[in-house]
């Protein structure tokens, strides 16, 4: 499972930035936003961004942590290689180090982060339970973890709505550019993924003390933020 969703990411690389901005009218940036206010990272830290893709997030880390230190972490070659060029073009000194590894087996040290951010990951790493064990033994006591997803709405009209726009609007643009498959993978990837009163439930077998999720876009996605005391 793992190498096929490392292969949808790697594919749809060159074309992932643009499509988030039209396929959430710009949108996801203030999602994304609202999981780095939530990890809670603040001037002088050292963060991660896991399952980091092209980098939006962990850019948004290091602006917020200004001389702090901000790990990149993914196993796209394809979309690490985006993030880099990204930072290439606009910053002399990389503000972020982008690492190409697997999220279940983190490169880092125990207790080791001042906080971290997952945006659009959990879903796709295969393993829900080992994924948030590494987060638990790679953060700090009381650092915190801000992880945003999408998952299935509670209301049966947004429900419905979210289905009707992945269908019509999402995998419809895809097709036309040659990515139906890669984003059809989303709904069936949104069946399997646990809702967030489930998360919290997981994140707490795991050991986090503090475990809240906030539902954000009309309960069409979410922020769990997790805090190991
Ligand atoms: C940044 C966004 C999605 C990231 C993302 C996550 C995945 O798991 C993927 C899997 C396979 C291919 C691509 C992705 C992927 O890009 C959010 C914005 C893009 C979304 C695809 C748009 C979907 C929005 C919601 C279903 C409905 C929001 C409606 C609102 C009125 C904008
Ligand atoms: C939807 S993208 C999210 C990218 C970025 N966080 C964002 O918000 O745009 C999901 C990312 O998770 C990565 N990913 C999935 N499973 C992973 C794993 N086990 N280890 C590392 N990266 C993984 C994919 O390669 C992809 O870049």
């Amino acid at each position: 499972m793992s190498e096929e969703v490392r292969a949808i990411f790697n594919r749809i690389a060159p074309v992932y930035d643009e499509l988030n901005d039209k396929l959430s009218f710009g949108q996801h940036r203030v999602w994304k936003e609202m999981a780095v206010k939530w990890s809670q990272a603040k001037p002088g830290d050292t963060c991660v961004d896991l399952c980091c893709g092209s980098g939006d997030i962990s850019l948004r880390l290091a602006r917020r942590i200004g001389t702090g230190k901000v790990y990149g972490v993914d196993f796209s070659s394809e979309l690490l290689a985006v993030a880099a060029s990204r930072t290439k073009s606009l910053y002399k000194q990389p503000p972020v180090t982008w690492i190409e590894a697997d999220v279940l087996n983190l490169p880092f040290e125990d207790n080791f982060f001042d906080a971290a951010t997952m945006g659009y990951g959990l879903r796709n790493v295969g393993d829900i339970k080992r994924c948030l064990q590494e987060i638990y033994r790679v953060l700090k006591s009381g650092a915190s973890c801000a992880i945003l997803d999408f998952h299935r709405p509670s209301n049966p009209i947004m429900r419905s709505f979210q289905q009707w726009y992945l269908d019509n609007l999402v995998v419809s643009t895809a097709t036309q550019m040659g990515l139906k498959e890669e984003y059809a993978y989303i709904s069936p990837s949104l069946d399997r993924f646990p809702i967030g009163s489930e998360q919290v439930a997981i994140a707490r077998q795991v050991g986090f003390a503090s475990s809240t999720h906030y539902p954000i876009a009309n309960g069409m996605m979410g922020v769990l933020v997790v805090n190991k005391y």
